[in-house]
């Protein structure tokens, strides 16, 4: 496994920046698309439109200003038996989509079908040797149907990833229901989904600017707004750190389907622990982090645990590196590590954002706590006492160090 230097602010610079639109079955991903597509912050976009079966409407329903940036994949879904279209079609595209060398698009939007499971998609996107020289990750949308959407993350737990890996939450239909409702779904997308932003949207109404550029991390950006991207605030204490803590959140409060529960934060209600099986938690270190020990972490983390990692995000202080690195993982794929020029703030701590399928603070903590001990100690005992039995290893799991680069290189 070679694993190149991180990239640098500026080798991201000329990245094609790729929206990913996600959101279930009828839940307004076309009517939003639609408007998009006509606001003039998406003139220059290549439209990929992912529909199940031989009969396509959805691309019929989506006219873009330029009929020819629009590409309608069908007969599967992309997150599973069309990933390699989407490979192939994204490869081709800078040459299919240009002229006398000069490239029609500046950005890329894809329309996921309603049932797509995003982490596969993102992980095509990031994983990919040749994708990962043309594009970046821009961003993930997910479109929430207001009026159905309770229903839906009850049975559907597409619905559930979906809305969790997001950068901005769409919540469509909003028209349809009360405020109760609203309120009481808006509840519970922020408990899953703490540092997404929810916007309110009646039949695909929205500001584009809202929604590009804000997602996944920019280092091409004049102003990166790192900060606002890791968004560590949002998410519970990590509570190893926080003794002063007032109340505790990390209890073992499963309310699986029910949805007469009361969202109050104040009664102890863990607002990142999902009946939904979703969590995420944010974990702080203050001291400098070993890059070996911290490298090795993640490599076997995502090894044994990718599937359940639906993504990380994070803002690491290296020993022996003046700057922050950036790092935003999902699944079993990292992206390079940035390295910024400058902290963003005063606050020197490592921050580290995790949505994971069944994984808490506690027990992501412990495992680091083995690694930086020493590794003698960590063996399949310790492993399995922190959460991690050996027996749940994900056996088709690349066991890359930090896919496409390591801490290790060029810091
Ligand atoms: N009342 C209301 N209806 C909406 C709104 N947004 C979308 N719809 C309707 O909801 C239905 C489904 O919308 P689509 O945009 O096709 O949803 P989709 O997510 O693309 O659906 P699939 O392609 O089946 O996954 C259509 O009849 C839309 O007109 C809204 O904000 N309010």
């Amino acid at each position: 496994m070679t694993t190149p230097a991180p990239h640098s602010a500026a080798d991201s610079d000329a990245l094609i920046p790729v929206t990913v639109i996600t959101g279930f079955l009828g839940s307004g991903k076309t009517t939003t698309l639609n408007a998009l597509v006509h606001d003039p912050a998406m003139a220059r976009s290549l439209v990929i439109i992912n529909e199940f079966g031989e009969v396509s409407l959805d691309h019929e329903l989506v006219t873009t200003s330029n009929e020819d940036l629009k590409v309608e994949m069908m007969g599967g879904c992309l997150c599973c038996t069309i990933r390699g279209d989407l490979l192939a079609t994204l490869r081709d595209a800078p040459w299919r989509f240009s002229r006398e060398g000069r490239r029609w698009f500046d950005r890329v939007v894809i329309e996921t079908t309603g049932l797509a499971d995003p982490a596969p998609i993102l992980h095509t996107l990031m994983s990919d040797p040749t994708l990962e020289t043309l594009y970046r990750l821009d961003g993930v949308i997910a479109t929430v149907d207001a009026a159905n959407a309770m229903a839906t993350l009850d049975s559907q737990v597409e619905a559930v990833k979906q809305a969790a890996v997001a950068d901005r939450i769409l919540l469509t239909k909003t028209d349809l229901v009360d405020g109760a409702a609203r309120a009481a779904i808006e509840a519970r997308l922020h408990a899953l989904n703490p540092a997404a932003p929810i916007l309110a949207v009646i039949q695909g109404q929205v500001d584009a600017a809202l929604l590009l550029g804000g997602g996944a991390y920019d280092p091409g950006a004049r102003h990166p707004d790192v900060l606002g991207w890791l968004n560590a605030e949002a998410y519970e204490p990590d509570h190893e750190q926080s003794h002063d803590h007032a109340h505790d959140h990390d209890h073992d409060h499963d309310h699986d389907h029910d949805h007469d529960h009361d969202h109050d934060h104040d009664h102890g209600h863990d607002v990142n622990r999902h009946g939904d099986a979703i969590r995420a938690c944010c974990l702080t270190f203050d001291e400098p982090l070993d890059p070996v020990a911290f490298e090795r972490w993640i490599d076997l983390l995502t090894m044994m645990k990718g599937e359940d990692i639906l993504r990380i995000k994070g803002l690491l202080n290296i020993e022996g590196q003046p700057t922050p690195v950036v790092v935003h993982g999902v699944q079993h794929v990292f992206h390079p590590p940035v390295v910024l020029d400058a902290w963003p703030s005063e606050d020197r701590r490592t921050r580290l954002v995790f949505i994971t399928r069944g994984l808490d603070a506690a027990a992501l903590r412990e495992t680091f706590a083995l690694f930086t001990q020493g590794f003698a100690q960590f063996d399949a005992y310790g492993l399995e006492d922190a959460g991690f039995g050996a027996d749940e290893a994900d056996q088709d799991a690349p066991g890359s160090l930090i896919a496409g680069g390591s801490l290790r290189t060029g810091l």
